[in-house]
């Protein structure tokens, strides 16, 4: 449907074409869209813009440091995290098209009132990479979107099934610019904000990542406890037999690392460790979203022993060991896991 649709769009001046009017054309595309996903969607990127707004005042003090507790993956919680999270529940509410949510803020999910109830699930990490608030480098949020399949009252385990059943998946930069990527299922695209007249404007058609990239993401400060794939399979991207040796990048924000990985090829590894038996990132709101993109843009992304994608998490808060991004790259990590 996304093919159609852009080359639709490439015959109209898509100059300046706002993510409101691509949704639009790819709802017109499918002849059961009822509205509800448009309007799910549009309450997202409300949110991402107010958390946009707010991150680019992240150097002033009142949104600056801890707020002094612990959420319930242990982490100290920023100010930012929780504004974040307040702008993602509000708008998500108000839309009257979410049955639940689930937010890496939250230890329980977040249910909506019967009467505003709708018929998506959503779970999403409303500010990503909080390590790097203070020092103002780049962060975001990521989210997953599922359809209820039943009318039946809402309860938790709805959302303990493979990512695979998911249908759509987003994530927000705010980097030098703010730019939010999106995919529900047919190709990846990617909108800037234009600040200026604060929509976001398709800049990136169809993301398509390299097929082998030169860039390896991983944090070294680990390596004390990887296992010997690992091990191996950095020290193969540094010291190659043959060829020069790769690149290393590593920001500290999935986000960021993801985004470059997406869009100069490469691979991200967050692996299990001999610390962290699961990795660190959580399965519905990190790992089984960016999952989604780089599979949709061309790529892979596995746990080193299954597909992210085919992944049922035990509990809403799970977490799954993540290597993603340029197929020939995931794949020689793999030959290294055997
Ligand atoms: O400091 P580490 O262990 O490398 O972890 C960095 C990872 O942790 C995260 O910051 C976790 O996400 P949150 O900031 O949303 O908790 C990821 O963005 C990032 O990839
Ligand atoms: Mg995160
Ligand atoms: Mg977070």
């Amino acid at each position: 449907m996304a093919s159609e649709t852009l080359a639709k769009l490439e015959s109209m001046n898509t100059d300046t074409m706002t993510v409101a009017r691509f949704v639009l054309e790819e709802q017109k595309a499918n002849p059961h869209a009822t509205g509800s996903f448009t309007i799910l969607l549009q309450s997202i990127l409300t949110a991402i813009k107010a958390v946009s707004q707010a991150v680019r005042r992240a150097g002033f003090a009142q949104l600056h440091g801890k707020v002094g507790v612990t959420n319930v993956q242990g982490e100290e919680v920023a100010k930012l995290d929780v504004l974040a999270n307040d702008m993602f529940v509000n708008m998500l509410k108000s839309s009257f098209e979410v049955g639940l949510m689930i937010s890496e803020e939250d230890e329980s999910v977040i249910e909506v009132d019967l009467k505003h109830q709708g018929r998506y699930i959503v779970c999403f990490d409303p500010l990503d990479g909080s390590s790097n608030i203070d020092c103002l480098v780049s962060i975001g949020s990521i989210f997953s979107i599922f359809k209820r399949e039943t009318a039946d009252p809402v309860n938790q385990n709805e959302v303990l099934k493979p990512g695979s059943t998911m249908i759509a998946a987003g994530y927000a930069l705010y980097g030098n610019a703010t730019m939010v990527v999106l995919t529900s299922g047919n190709g990846v695209n990617g909108f800037t904000l234009d600040p200026s007249i604060g929509e976001f404007i398709l800049t990136n058609p169809n993301i398509q990542i390299k097929p082998k990239g030169k860039i390896f993401s991983i944090n070294e400060g680990y390596a004390a406890f990887w296992e010997e794939s690992v091990t191996k399979y950095i020290h193969k991207c540094k010291f190659p037999e043959s060829g020069s040796p790769m690149n290393a990048r590593y920001v500290g924000s999935m986000v960021a690392d993801v985004h470059r990985t997406l869009v100069y090829g490469g691979i991200f590894l967050y692996p299990a460790n001999k610390k962290s038996p699961k990795g660190k990132l959580r399965y519905l709101y990190e790992a089984a979203p960016m999952a989604f993109i780089i599979e949709q843009a061309g790529g892979k992304a596995t746990t080193g022993k299954k597909r992210i994608l085919d992944v049922v998490p035990e509990n809403i808060h799970d977490r799954v060991p993540v290597v993603l991004g340029s197929t020939q790259d995931v794949d020689e990590y793999l030959s290294f896991c055997v």
